[in-house]
């Protein structure tokens, strides 16, 4: 068995059924599973490689489990994350909670790990306004004073998930979502702080 080689570790941590293992499918397979729900049990993993300017990265995604059942696990899966996907459902305000929640723990436990909050079944809000229950200046004002980037997105739809052109690794207004970006050449084992993760574009 071969070994694979994984230059980033990415996590995603949220509520149960908050969307995060549609989310990894949209951006993995560009699809949207439909179907009954099936819940997550412990973690799954997924490796991505992606093209940064001359180089190929892989990233290594772990979707953990949402249900507080499986909360102990989740934790190992964060540990050495570079970046956290912190996902909370737009027409659920308890999962918002839930985001909070995570969001301290990362700061606790994996201070150097980037945090990226994602609201997600954006088109159910598209849809019909009166769905949403987290107003987008909330999470955007949580998401400054976290530090964190914050993305509104839908995996039903792919808005704000996907890859766009990574053609000119030097030009950020054209990125890009759920990349890791490098400036061309650079060796992530060794400079950490020399690239950015971006998990989904916002508009
Ligand atoms: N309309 C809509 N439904 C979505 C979207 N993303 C996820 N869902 C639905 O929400 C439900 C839960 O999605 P999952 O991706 O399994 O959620 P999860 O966060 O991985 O759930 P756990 O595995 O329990 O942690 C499923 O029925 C999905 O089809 C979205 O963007 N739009």
């Amino acid at each position: 068995m071969t070994a694979m080689r994984v230059d980033a570790k990415v996590v995603m941590l949220g509520k149960e059924s908050v969307g995060k293992t549609s989310l990894v499918e949209r951006y993995v397979h560009h699809r949207f599973l439909v179907g009954p729900y099936q819940n997550t049990i412990g973690a799954a993993f997924v490796a991505k490689p992606i093209q940064v300017g001359e180089k190929v990265v892989t990233l290594g995604i772990w979707d953990t489990a949402g249900s507080e059942r499986y909360e102990a696990m989740s934790r190992i899966y964060y540990r050495g994350a570079r970046a956290a996907v912190v996902c909370y459902d737009m027409t659920d305000s308890s999962s918002f909670q839930r985001a909070r929640f995570w969001v301290k723990e990362l700061q606790n436990c994996e201070e150097h790990c980037k945090i990226y909050l994602c609201g997600t079944k954006s088109d159910l809000i598209e849809g019909d306004r009166s769905l949403r229950q987290i107003d987008y200046h909330d999470a955007q004002d949580f998401a400054e004073e976290i530090g964190a980037q914050h993305f509104e997105t839908s995996s039903k739809t792919g808005k704000n998930v996907g890859e766009s052109d990574l053609n000119s690794s030097t030009d950020l207004t054209t990125f890009t979502q759920f990349s890791v970006i490098t400036s061309t050449g650079v060796d992530l084992g060794q400079k950490k702080d020399s690239y950015f993760y971006s998990c989904c574009h916002n508009n």
